[in-house]
């Protein structure tokens, strides 16, 4: 507890980033004395700089956001970075923790940890049952390496709480609409809004559109990771945090086209990679600790398109 305020410490890393800004955008931050260095304040590849914040800073808790993270074609373009860098950072940062003692930290790791083939019902027990999708393989081996981490911490240390949730895909205000960057949902509202504005009445759509993605509002994920941090001791070592239900790519650009207003044409450009063909994940046990996503896919669209129009008239 810092002596300056009776409130609890925070450390929130990649709080400029998407999840990080919703998460500073929760009302329950109001309970914690937040701290949310941008890289250039605390690199989390630099051991060194960690131990020296942490010691500064003595937080009493961590949620960890920052990463490099992209969407299938950023993820082939740079597989060593994804691995290298994702690695270096998540395990920096919990064995940097474990040494200055902090208590709890919520890591966040990513339903592409699944193998590649399962498809649906990916439940917690099945994280290393198979072969991971090659797309993003780099990530993932970066984020199973960072779980297993907090496991082996919480089994060497029984009173801390290094939990880790599993995300399914995000979207929401603050992503990432560069498409060189960007994830499908961003990827859709700048091309769609893009044809719209030049009269354009054709958007192409990577691979034959069939794929299925489960993509969540990060609004929620945010309110999910907040209750998590506030009750550490109720998650279980791994968690699932997803919807149960997800939509064909061809769905989401049908969606995302009504909520634009924009009535075009569909093309399927099949030499694009499409990755995994779904990543449905089992949520019993999320609905065991009593928590839910309270967003609406229209609704979460709508207002990531209205951030979307604010940003590009800045
Ligand atoms: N987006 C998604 O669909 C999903 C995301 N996740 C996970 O959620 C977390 C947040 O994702 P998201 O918000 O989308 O990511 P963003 O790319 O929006 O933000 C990531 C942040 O990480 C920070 N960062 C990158 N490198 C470093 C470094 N060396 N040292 C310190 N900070 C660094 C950046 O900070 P700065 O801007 O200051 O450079 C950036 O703001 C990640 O762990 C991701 O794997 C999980 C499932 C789905
Ligand atoms: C979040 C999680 O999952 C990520 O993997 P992903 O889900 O495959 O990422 P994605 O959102 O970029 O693609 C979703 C699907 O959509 C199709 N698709 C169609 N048209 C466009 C399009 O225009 N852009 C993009 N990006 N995809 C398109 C695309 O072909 C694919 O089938 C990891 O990178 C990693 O970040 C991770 O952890």
């Amino acid at each position: 507890m810092s002596q300056l305020s009776s409130k609890p410490v925070l450390l929130v890393t990649g709080a400029r980033g998407m999840v990080g800004r919703n998460i500073l955008a929760h009302d329950a931050v109001k309970e914690w004395q937040v701290h949310a260095p941008t890289s250039s304040e605390l690199n989390l590849c630099d051991r060194g700089a960690i131990d020296r914040w942490l010691d500064d800073h003595r937080p009493d808790a961590i949620v960890h956001c920052a990463g490099v993270v992209g969407g299938i074609h950023a993820n082939m373009a740079e597989p060593v970075r994804f691995l290298a860098d994702n690695t270096t950072m998540g395990v920096n940062l919990v064995s940097a923790a474990l040494q200055a003692g902090i208590g709890t930290l919520i890591n966040l790791g990513s339903s592409c940890i699944y193998p590649r083939d399962l498809g649906h019902g990916l439940s917690e027990d099945r994280i290393l049952s198979g072969p991971l999708e090659p797309t993003n393989e780099g990530y993932a081996l970066a984020k199973i390496t960072t779980m297993r981490l907090c496991e082996y911490a919480m089994r060497e240390n029984p009173d801390l709480n290094y939990k880790t949730l599993i995300p399914c895909n995000l979207y929401g205000l603050w992503d990432k609409f560069d498409p060189r960057h960007s994830h499908l949902v961003p990827a859709i509202i700048h091309k769609v809004h893009s044809a719209r504005q030049a009269g354009l009445s054709e958007v192409e759509i990577w691979g034959d559109g069939t794929a299925r993605r489960e993509f969540m509002y990060a609004g929620d994920l945010a309110d999910a990771v907040m209750r998590a941090v506030a009750d550490p001791e109720s998650l279980p070592a791994t968690l699932n945090i997803g919807l149960g239900q997800d939509h064909s790519i061809n769905d989401y650009y049908a969606i995302i086209a009504k909520v634009i207003g924009w009535d075009g044409r569909f093309t399927h450009d099949l030499t694009r990679p499409v990755g995994m063909k779904q990543k449905l994940l089992d949520v019993s046990a999320q609905k065991a600790w009593g928590w839910s996503a309270p967003t609406a896919l229209e609704d979460g669209l709508r207002a990531t398109y209205e951030f979307y129009l604010q940003e590009q008239s800045s």
